[in-house]
């Protein structure tokens, strides 16, 4: 049988939450980041441990029939790989920054200006659109300190928390993209039946990150009132209790409005609500 190679991040931002989703796959493998390969026992895969800006390649030779890695990487190496799966960690944004004291307060004004970025390709595209021309300046890392060093006028970096940006003085100024971890394959891979597996494994545990199972005790008089506010159930179970006229009601709520929806729950007579995490949704 045909043995997979994924390539993920070797370290960095998203090579924990990579091993921990393969993992929760029910993938068993060793982390050793030494050996920069790693077969599963359990599955037909290897893992590859990679720099990031490698894996859309790899994934687009066939080197690798899979990748994790962040949009912006893919959008920066301009390759041709099928996106599979976002998967909801590595959130961040590309964003032009310029100094707190700076008079820049339009685009048009970054015209003839000097911004340092390590993603040239996207932020080129983002001004041609924008008609604009300025000037790039490709710099590997510590992109946030250029302004200070009278290196640039301004920016092109990823935020997430903002702190990097405001502990160097900068403020933001313009979104560039929205980014996040995402599966990739060669075009054509999401054909093959290995590939389809391991998707839907994966979907499976995204699922299920986002629902927690809730189970709850109510009077029966009060069943409809509770069972109504689970809509996207097809049908809770409902168990009955040693005390006569009250059952338990077993359910999952996604967990996007939970707290709304458990105090709509106790409103509506709701009791002892006891909140699990789910491993896995196969649907
Ligand atoms: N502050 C952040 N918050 C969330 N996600 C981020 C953040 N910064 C970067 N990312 C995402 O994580 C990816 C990896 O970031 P990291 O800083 O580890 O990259 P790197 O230094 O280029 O790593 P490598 O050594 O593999 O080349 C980025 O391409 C982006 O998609
Ligand atoms: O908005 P914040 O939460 O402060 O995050 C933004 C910072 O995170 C990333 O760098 P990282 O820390 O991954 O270091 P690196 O550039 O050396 O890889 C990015 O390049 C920014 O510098
Ligand atoms: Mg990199």
């Amino acid at each position: 049988m045909k043995t997979l190679k994924i390539a993920i991040q070797k370290s960095g931002r998203l090579n924990e939450k990579s091993v921990e989703l393969l993992k929760n796959c029910g993938l068993n493998f060793e982390n050793y980041k030494s050996s920069l390969i790693s077969p599963v026992s359990n599955f037909p895969l290897e893992i590859l441990f990679l720099r990031d800006d490698d894996i859309p390649e790899y994934v687009q030779d066939g080197i690798a029939d899979l990748g994790i890695v962040g949009e912006n990487v893919i959008q920066e190496t301009e390759v041709e790989v099928s996106y599979l799966q976002k998967l909801g960690f590595g959130k961040c944004s590309l964003k032009i920054a310029v100094p707190n004291n700076n008079s820049i307060n339009s685009i048009e004004e970054l015209n003839g200006k000097a911004i340092a970025t390590t993603y040239p390709v996207i932020l080129g595209k983002y001004l041609k659109e924008k008609g604009i021309t300025s000037d790039i300046r490709t710099i590997s890392g510590s992109v946030e300190i250029s302004p200070g060093l009278g290196l640039s006028d301004a920016i092109c970096d990823l935020v997430s928390t903002g702190g990097t940006l405001k502990s160097n003085g900068l403020k933001p100024f313009a979104d560039v993209m929205s980014s996040e971890a995402v599966l990739i394959g060669r075009k054509g891979s999401e054909d093959e039946d290995l590939i389809k597996e391991l998707i839907q494994r994966i979907q499976s545990v995204l699922r299920a990150k986002e629902t927690k199972y809730v189970v709850l005790n109510v009077e029966r008089k009060n069943l409809e009132a509770v069972t109504a506010l689970l809509p996207g159930v097809k049908s809770p179970s409902v168990v009955p209790l040693a005390e006569e006229d009250w059952v338990a009601v077993h359910t999952v709520i996604p967990e996007r409005d939970f707290w709304d929806r458990i105090s709509q729950l106790k409103q509506a007579g709701a009791q002892g609500i006891v909140v699990m995490p789910i491993e896995k949704i196969i649907l």
